[in-house]
């Protein structure tokens, strides 16, 4: 028995929803972005890291996430009094860490998605999703689920947490292009949000509201240009932006190309801005190609909105 399984990357906060509101992406390419997780039959426990940023995980592998993931998902297991079946990992690491891009996220869902299908899918969405959540929340310091909801369900989430429901999507715009720029620096989840004010002024938090509210309300009845005109971030960009250089020359150009929206995705650096048309998808990756990515870790894409989420790839990497 084996198992694989593709998590894609994600936007976090989506500039009007801090911890709230979370897209999952794919490049228009067709290439992958995001992690891939392969779980099989095996009588040693192990973890064997592959892919193109699989130098800059930890070298102890109890210190990889995927260790954290098996551990709790075998907990849970043995709650449930189900045999245990012994297997060995392999992660193909294709998400930067500290990008932004929901790296951890990723490794997260894609592991327990393919622990979840090699046990006979014994758990339930919700139930991955508090899973996924709490191991999320050990790295970054609090849980929440704006990358691994997107990245486990596809499309746009809107986190509920009420009610006993975690996250539902919302409508999305298909037209849009979202252009991806990760300058190919790490930023840590944990101190950009150590960063941030414990406490907000009443105008900022009058802000958040319409706007979060105004962003659901243009979703709900399909006017693109005026959801785009709220997606501007109140919370986290006025203090995160130092955090990440040139990151107010390349937003700059990105609107001054056209872009209907750009802003930070999660807690940085990568930059992600929404062009409406390929030409405009184009110019600004170039550009941001060429004057915002500073080594050979960082790369655009254009993406669109992921719809699927995590899926079963095959049973091979
Ligand atoms: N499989 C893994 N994927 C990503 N990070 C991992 C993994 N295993 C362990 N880590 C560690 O977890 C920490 C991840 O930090 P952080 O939350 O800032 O990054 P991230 O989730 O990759 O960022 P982002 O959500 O902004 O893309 C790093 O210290 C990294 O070494
Ligand atoms: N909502 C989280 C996302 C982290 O990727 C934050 O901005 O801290």
């Amino acid at each position: 028995m084996s198992v694989v399984t593709y998590a894609p990357a994600s936007i976090g906060n989506v500039s009007v929803g801090f911890d709230v509101l979370g897209a999952a992406l794919e490049p228009i390419s067709g290439e992958f972005l995001g992690d891939r997780v392969q779980v099989y039959a095996s009588e040693h426990f192990a973890i064997e890291n592959r892919g193109r940023f699989a130098h800059k995980l930890p070298v102890d592998p109890k210190q990889n996430i995927l260790f954290g993931c098996y551990e709790y998902f075998i907990d849970q297991i043995k709650a449930l009094k189900l045999a245990e079946r012994p297997l060995a990992m392999i992660l193909e690491k294709n998400l930067p860490i500290g990008s932004g891009l929901g790296s951890s996220a990723c490794s997260v869902v894609a592991a327990f998605e393919a622990l979840n299908q090699f046990y006979d899918a014994p758990f339930d969405a919700n139930q991955m999703l508090l899973m996924m959540g709490k191991l999320e929340g050990k790295i970054s310091g609090s849980v929440h689920y704006d990358n691994v909801a997107p990245c486990y369900l596809g499309g746009i989430q809107l986190m509920l947490e009420s009610s006993g429901v975690i996250s539902q999507s919302i409508p999305t715009f298909d037209d849009w292009l979202w252009v991806l720029a990760y300058p190919g620096i790490s930023i840590s989840t944990a101190e950009a949000r150590a960063i941030l004010p414990a406490q907000y002024r009443r105008q900022d938090v009058l802000t958040y509201g319409r706007q979060l509210g105004g962003f659901i309300h243009a979703s709900y009845t399909n006017q693109p240009q005026l959801a785009a005109s709220f997606l501007n971030d109140v919370i986290a960009e006025p203090y995160r932006r130092a955090l990440i250089p040139g990151f107010d020359q390349a937003r700059h150009f990105a609107l001054d190309a056209g872009a209907i929206a750009s802003g930070i995705s999660g807690s940085g650096p990568t930059l992600f801005s929404i062009a409406t048309d390929m030409e405009q998808a184009e110019r600004i990756a170039d550009w941001l190609e060429k004057h915002f990515v500073q080594n050979e870790d960082g790369f655009c894409h254009i993406c669109r909105i992921n719809k699927q989420g995590t899926q079963v790839t095959g049973n091979q990497l």
